[in-house]
């Protein structure tokens, strides 16, 4: 195969109460890459779109190609090479999985051209490299939505659990962005070490009751279980109107809302893509009462995940 095109969607990490375990794909954005075989072995990015020429374009150092030199590496291949063509559909540092799409892309996309050895499941160590390069930690749970689809819970890291969880299908997800940039590894120096007993317990309760609203598509359980009391109040003094906008998103009929990953995007999760537009529509106007512009995209959970698109 001598061309592919690969697709990965954007991601919402964490969904309130699962820090480093939760999360799930949109439809809307995503990051699309082109691979063109060539004879010399190697690995060029021969162009980057929409990144205001602000990624790396060294293999190594850019997650849509790191990934790939690992996967390479594993399968004992010396001789492939290709170019690389990568379309940023979404801003970096954006709490969406920027980083993660691309690795995610990336990963797809060299297995496909080399004839599939690496089944979706085993593909997942490989895209996780891809956000150590990007943030210096292997989280999953960006590049396990985005690469499997559908709402992902990760049980352990080590060894590597993860599986995914029916979701109701009128379950839909407002996403803000403000436009201001954190990085991930930023939002993760300023963490505590340390929780208290009190805050894990109550933390334990909402990702029960999550996962069990979820499941058993009981919206009023959803909603209740939409709290985060470790990471949320540290990392919400990141961004600006955090309260204003989240108290926007509930009071117009969101089931909750809380900090997309690591921020400064907020997601939403409502019953009904009418209702999640009502949130997504005053999430923006209070971002914009303070003079802050946004992006705003509103999708059902996005349960395939990365797509192949050329053959
Ligand atoms: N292909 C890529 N796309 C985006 N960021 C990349 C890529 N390759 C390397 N990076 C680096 O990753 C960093 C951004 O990653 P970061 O995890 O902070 O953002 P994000 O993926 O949008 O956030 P989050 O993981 O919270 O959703 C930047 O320093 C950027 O240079
Ligand atoms: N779980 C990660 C996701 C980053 O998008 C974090 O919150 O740091």
């Amino acid at each position: 195969m001598n061309f592919v095109k690969a697709f990965a969607p954007a991601t919402v990490a964490n969904v309130a109460c699962g820090f480093d375990i939760f999360g799930f794909a949109v439809k809307e954005p995503g990051d699309t890459v082109e691979l063109r075989r060539r004879d010399e072995p190697g690995i060029v990015i021969t162009d980057i779109t929409g990144d205001e020429g602000r990624l790396p374009r060294n293999a190594e150092k850019n997650s849509v190609t790191g990934v790939m030199l690992y996967l390479l590496k594993h399968l004992g291949i010396t001789d492939f090479g290709c170019e690389v063509v990568l379309h940023k559909n979404m801003p970096l540092g954006s709490g969406m999985g920027s980083s993660a799409a691309s690795a995610v892309a990336g990963v797809v996309a060299i297995n496909e051209m080399l004839g599939k050895p690496l089944t979706r499941q085993e593909l997942l160590p490989f895209a996780m490299e891809g956000e150590r390069i990007a943030s210096g930690s292997a989280h999953a749970d960006n590049v396990g939505p985005s690469l499997l689809g559908g709402f992902v819970v990760i049980r352990s890291y080590n060894p590597l659990d993860i599986f995914t969880i029916p979701v109701p299908g009128d379950l839909y997800c407002t996403l803000v962005h403000p436009d201001i940039e954190i990085n991930t590894k930023d939002a993760r120096f300023i963490l505590r070490n340390e929780v208290s007993l009190k805050n894990t317990i109550a933390q334990m309760g909402n990702v029960a009751g999550l996962v069990a609203g979820l499941m058993q598509a009981d919206y009023d359980l959803i909603s209740r279980s939409m709290v985060d009391v470790i990471i949320e109040p540290v990392r919400s003094i990141l961004i600006p109107q955090f309260k204003e906008v989240k108290q926007a998103a509930i009071d117009h009929g969101a089931l909750g809302c809380s900090i997309s990953g690591s921020g400064p995007s907020l997601f939403a999760l409502s019953r009904g893509v009418e209702n999640a537009q009502k949130a997504g529509a005053a999430m923006k106007d209070t971002f914009a009462d303070a003079g802050i512009a946004s992006s705003l995209h509103v999708s059902s959970i996005n349960q395939g995940g990365a797509v192949v698109l050329t053959e």
